[in-house]
């Protein structure tokens, strides 16, 4: 049978993608920004970030280390404050994310100090 087997490393990756998220909770990150819905979003985005993107990097291996999967956060929450303005709640939204977020990745940084 196909071995699922997940080292301890991308267990890691995989629960601190969790939590990220988890605090999600209007889930406006879920998937890509519908680009037929918002047909002008590629004129201030250069590259679009979401969950799902970042689930399907996540298992293709794409991601070594937790700082892999910051810098993919940190695009999303990046582009979110960008297109959307200060006022509305996607901005707001962002910004709360980006907050707790650190505090989440700060955790399993050093939570991989440790298993190595
Ligand atoms: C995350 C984000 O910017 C968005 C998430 N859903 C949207 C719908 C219209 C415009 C932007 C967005």
């Amino acid at each position: 049978a196909l071995e699922l087997t997940l080292t301890p490393a991308l267990l890691l990756l995989q629960s601190t993608l969790d939590q990220l998220q988890e605090k999600d909770t209007a889930k406006i990150f879920s998937q890509p920004v519908n680009l037929a819905e918002v047909p002008d979003y590629l004129e201030f985005i250069s590259q679009p970030m979401d969950f799902s993107t970042m689930r399907t990097r996540l298992e293709g291996h794409a991601y070594c280390s937790v700082a892999d999967l910051e810098k993919d956060f940190n695009l999303m929450i990046s582009n979110c404050l960008k297109y959307n303005s200060k006022d509305t709640m996607f901005h707001k939204t962002a910004l709360q994310l980006q907050e707790v977020g650190g505090a989440i990745l700060r955790h399993a940084h050093r939570q991989s100090q440790t298993i190595g």
